[in-house]
């Protein structure tokens, strides 16, 4: 395997683009919040004033000299000292609850991270008081948290769909012997659905609502219900007023599509460049969904017909990384 040692370490962390969550060898979860930071202050030295659940209630909600952060972008580090902050707020809620002796985490990290993405996450989990942790592939995690069995010389392939990147890996003997990433997952589509309100509605939404209103989206589309309404809420921009828009959820199907084929041609991608013994196994064996985004409407259905090969959503899916951690810590 990739990361193979015994572990001595006592947590994990999966620092996701929209979650962070942190295990503890033998607790289980013990920190899931997002992963926000709000500072105060654009200088050299701002201050932190909120992160995680608090900082994402502040999300739309403040003016200058506070400003929201996002430590991550796209499933890898964009704020250094956001990423400090996060870790750091991390480790001292639950050090005071668990009073764990916080030594060298494992860290998930993209299947794709480069040596410098790599290098700013381990100097971010230092800062914050971490030993050095040791990195792990995401989608390996991801597979581990899902229940397959990825030591055995048998191709699985994994579908890791998050807020920031959508990986897809296939792995055997421990290891991620393809990968491909989508640098875009639910943040993308949440974007996508508020340039669409923005484009042809002339209607401003914030980012929770895009959020709220992709969730209603993903069950109206999954319950197939074609002719269902749904309601947002934002700024009319063409009166200035604060207003609720009421649009068919039909109209905004091409948008999900979109994003979905995306994945799905990632996934027929990486099939086509599979070793022949391994694409068997695939084929027999099937591909194991994983993240949050993998609970969007339409999208297994999709990977299964492009990749003809069957799907399954993993239990939990946005737990797998971290599920995948707690599994490594008690080996
Ligand atoms: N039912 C659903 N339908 C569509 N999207 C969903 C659903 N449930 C959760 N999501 C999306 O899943 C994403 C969060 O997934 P997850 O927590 O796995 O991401 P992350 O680990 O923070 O991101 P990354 O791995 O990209 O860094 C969000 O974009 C969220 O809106």
């Amino acid at each position: 395997m990739f990361f193979n040692a015994r572990s001595t370490s006592p947590i994990g962390i999966d620092l996701g683009t929209a979650n962070t969550i942190v295990v503890a060898a033998g607790n289980g979860i013990v920190f899931d919040q997002p992963t926000v930071c709000c500072f105060q202050g654009f200088d050299a030295a701002p201050r932190l004033i909120a992160a995680g659940y608090e900082a994402s209630r502040y999300v739309g909600r403040i003016s200058k000299p506070l400003k929201i952060v996002r430590p991550l972008r796209n499933g890898v580090l964009s704020d250094m000292r956001a990423t400090r902050e996060l870790l750091h707020f991390a480790r001292r809620s639950i050090g005071k609850r668990r009073g764990l002796n916080l030594v060298q985490p494992i860290i998930g990290v993209p299947a794709d991270a480069t040596q410098s993405e790599q290098r700013a996450l381990e100097t971010a989990a230092v800062d914050a008081g971490f030993g050095a942790p040791k990195l792990v592939p995401e989608p390996l995690l991801a597979a581990i948290g899902a229940g397959l069995d990825v030591d055995q010389a048998r191709g699985r392939m994994v579908v890791d769909c998050g807020a920031g990147t959508t990986e897809v890996a296939v792995i055997s003997l421990g290891s991620i012997c393809l990968s491909k990433s989508v640098r875009g997952g639910g943040d993308a589509l949440d974007q996508a659905l508020l340039d669409h309100l923005a484009f042809h509605h002339r209607f401003q939404i914030g980012e929770r609502e895009a959020e709220k209103f992709k969730l209603r989206l993903s069950e109206l589309f999954g319950a197939g219900e074609t002719d269902a309404v749904v309601s947002v809420r934002g700024l009319d921009t063409s009166t200035g007023l604060p207003q609720t828009l009421t649009l068919s959820a039909e109209e905004c199907r091409p948008v999900w599509i979109k994003l979905v084929e995306q994945i799905g041609r990632a996934v027929r991608q990486a099939l086509s460049e599979t070793p022949p013994e391994l694409s068997e196994d695939i084929l027999e064996d099937g591909i194991t969904l994983t993240g949050g985004g993998a609970l969007a409407a339409l999208l297994s259905r999709h990977i299964a017909e492009e990749a003809q090969v069957m799907t399954r959503i993993a239990q939990q899916p946005r737990h797998c990384v971290a599920s995948g951690l707690q599994k490594l810590l008690l080996q």
